[in-house]
């Protein structure tokens, strides 16, 4: 028989990241070993996940296992497998590229990770290339569970590797490490046993170290909640979640009925999309019956709860199910379901317990909770109780909930009202509060844009409607004492009947291009005049945010639908409007249209800005006496 060999150029990113491995990461060494047990035990899951419906597997009967083999004198570490190994095509195209998530994720961030800690590397994992820290020189010697012949593949990680076929395999991988110079240590048991008690100890399969176990083959969740200890759950943690961190939270549960669950989930400190990572991958891993299902799943919890690490374990679960079949299998959404509310029950309860902390959670995690509520009805009602905003009764940085805000409540006060700006300040100086302020009415401030669209999406709270402030039908009836101290005092202050609706019928004719309607507020306190939609549904906040996306998707501006103009008839500069626009209407319309410029700016939306400074120069210059 031929041995036939090949030769293979890495592909260019591949070449690049093991010039990183090789050039910059030895400070984190350590984690090769890591890495790479972290493979053997992937592989060992594929193949026990498979065999399952196979009829006749390759070496059937070989115990699933990792080996660790060392060689002081030679200097080598040899790190095997008993898993699903790679037939000749897998190992040149698993080993040559990177087409997979970890490493892709692991350069493009480089950069950025390295500006900020380099611990963060570990977050994402280098994968197999990894070996290239300590290594040399790495031969891996796999044969698949196919039973197709066996293969050796080599490289010394500078640009090419080769691949032979090599007789008398068994079925799985062996990485034999033939360690640097500088890298001997790891050929020493002490060393590498530490490293596995540090970073690996819940691999669910033994580790053999020079043919001891040194690993506790359990699956953490389904052990008693009380026999388990902080250390042991906080180990376990690092271990699913590949982090360095303590979680923030932990949910341990099992439950019976609808469906047999255990689950064990944690909640990082951090979050990683905020230092620009892009979208993270889920961070829970289904299994049935302890074998792994589904990996870093997408379809045990919804898309945002992706800052979740642990594991979801259902005995329900068909052990065969493919990882396609998943994706619309109904037993499969029972547990999203059922997984899913009791994570956020238990949110709400942990709130309660200690609000200063949740308060951190929902500075670091509150935004996929409002992404929830935006994408995903099914769990409005318990997102409405999680979610925190400032309102006009909080402390400044200290957001309430929607229950507090409804606790505090008149009885006659029937909905729950918010407005948008883009910070407390802005808000309290603009029109839209002053009427709640004169009232005592607590209103809600959205200072995100996408809370707009949390609180619209959500539509209502304990049955009271959520209503944005800057909506044209707001009607807040007026009490006994207000209404009689409009007849009275204020009626004198006010701009008479007629006069009132000579300026509106004017002011529509003037900005018949810019509004919809002109209208006599019954809210405005101080200021002249605001802007409201007289669309019940987005708000200017929504508007402007639609019309930034159309703007950057090349669609151009436009769009808009008009709005309408409230004026206040008891402001100085209505009443002095009302005047001018009988003796000099050319100059009262550009005061008018100055208004509403202003207006339109109060609420955040876009005015022409060169045509208004022109404007404004003209008004400027009759004030100065021109
Ligand atoms: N011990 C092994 N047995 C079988 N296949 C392996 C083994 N080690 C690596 N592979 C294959 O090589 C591929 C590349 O491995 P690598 O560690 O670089 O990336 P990954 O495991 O896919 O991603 P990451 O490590 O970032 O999770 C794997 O996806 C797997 O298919």
């Amino acid at each position: 028989m031929t041995t036939k060999t090949t030769t293979h150029e890495f592909q260019a990113e591949t070449k690049k990241l093991l010039d990183i491995v090789i050039n910059s990461l030895y400070t984190e060494r350590d984690v090769f070993i890591r890495e790479l047990i972290s493979n053997a035990s992937d592989a060992l899951e594929k193949y026990r996940h498979e065999s399952l419906t196979a009829d006749e597997p390759f070496d059937g009967h070989v115990p699933l296992e990792i080996t660790i083999a060392l060689d002081e004198k030679e200097h080598t570490i040899t790190i095997a497998d008993t898993g699903i190994g790679m037939n000749r095509s897998e190992l040149e195209h698993n080993l040559g590229t990177i087409a997979h998530s970890g490493s892709n994720t692991f350069l493009t961030h480089l950069a950025e990770a390295a500006k900020k800690d380099v611990s963060l590397i570990g977050q994402f994992g280098v994968g197999f290339y990894a070996a290239f820290m300590a290594g040399k020189k790495v031969r891996v010697q796999s044969r698949s569970w196919d039973g197709s012949e066996g293969h050796e593949w080599v490289s010394d990680g500078s640009g090419t590797f080769s691949i032979t076929e090599m007789e008398g395999l068994r079925r799985g991988t062996k990485i034999i490490i033939d360690l640097k110079e500088d890298a001997h240590d790891y050929a020493q048991k002490w060393m590498v046993e530490s490293i596995i008690k540090r970073y690996s100890s819940f691999v669910p399969f033994p580790i053999k170290l020079e043919g001891e176990t040194v690993n506790t083959v359990q699956a953490i969740w389904t052990r008693n909640r009380s026999d388990i200890t902080e250390e042991e759950y906080t180990e376990f943690y690092k271990f699913v979640g590949n982090a360095s961190d303590e979680p923030a939270y932990r949910l341990h549960f099992s439950a019976d009925a609808p469906l047999m669950i255990n689950a064990l989930l944690f909640v990082p400190k951090e979050n990683f999309e905020m230092f620009g990572f892009g979208k993270m991958d889920p961070g829970v891993n289904l299994y049935c019956q302890r074998i792994l299902i589904d990996q870093h799943s997408k379809n045990i919890l919804p898309e945002w709860l992706r800052f979740l690490k642990g594991v979801v374990d259902s005995e329900d679960m068909p052990l065969n199910i493919s990882r396609q079949a998943l994706q619309d299998n109904a037993l499969v959404s029972k547990l999203r379901k059922v997984v899913t509310k009791r994570f956020l029950k238990y949110l709400d309860e942990e709130a309660k317990k200690d609000e200063e902390k949740y308060l951190e959670f929902w500075k670091t995690f509150g935004i996929f909770l409002k992404e929830g509520a935006t994408s995903d009805y099914e769990f409005q009602k318990e997102l409405g109780k999680l979610l925190r905003f400032e309102s006009s009764k909080s402390e400044a940085g200290k957001p309430v909930s929607l229950a507090d805000y409804v606790l505090r409540m008149s009885p006659e006060q029937e909905a729950i009202y918010y407005i948008n700006g883009p910070s407390r300040v802005a808000i309290e100086a603009g029109p839209y509060v002053e009427m709640f302020k004169k009232k005592g009415i607590e209103i809600i401030y959205t200072l995100e844009p996408i809370d707009d669209f949390v609180l619209s999406h959500l539509g209502e709270f304990d049955g009271k409607k959520l209503v944005s402030a800057d909506r044209a039908d707001l009607d807040i009836p007026q009490t006994e004492e207000e209404k009689s101290e409009e007849a009275g005092d204020a009626a004198d202050q006010k701009l008479d009947a007629d006069s009132t609706e000579t300026l509106v019928s004017w002011l529509k004719e003037t900005l018949k291009d810019q509004v919809k309607d002109v209208i006599v507020s019954k809210r405005l306190v101080d200021s002249p005049a605001m802007i409201v939609n007289p669309d019940g549904y987005m708000t200017s906040t929504m508007e402007r945010v639609l019309a930034a996306s159309r703007v950057e998707k090349g669609l151009g501006f436009g769009g808009d639908s008009k709005k309408n103009l409230e004026i206040n008839p008891k402001n100085a500069i209505i009443k002095r409007l009302a005047a001018l626009q009988k003796t000099d209407s050319a100059f009262a319309a550009d005061v008018a249209l100055q208004i509403y410029d202003n207006a339109m700016i109060q609420a955040g939306l876009v005015v022409d800005p060169l045509v208004m400074v022109e404007r404004n120069y003209k008004i400027l210059n009759r004030a100065l006496g021109e």
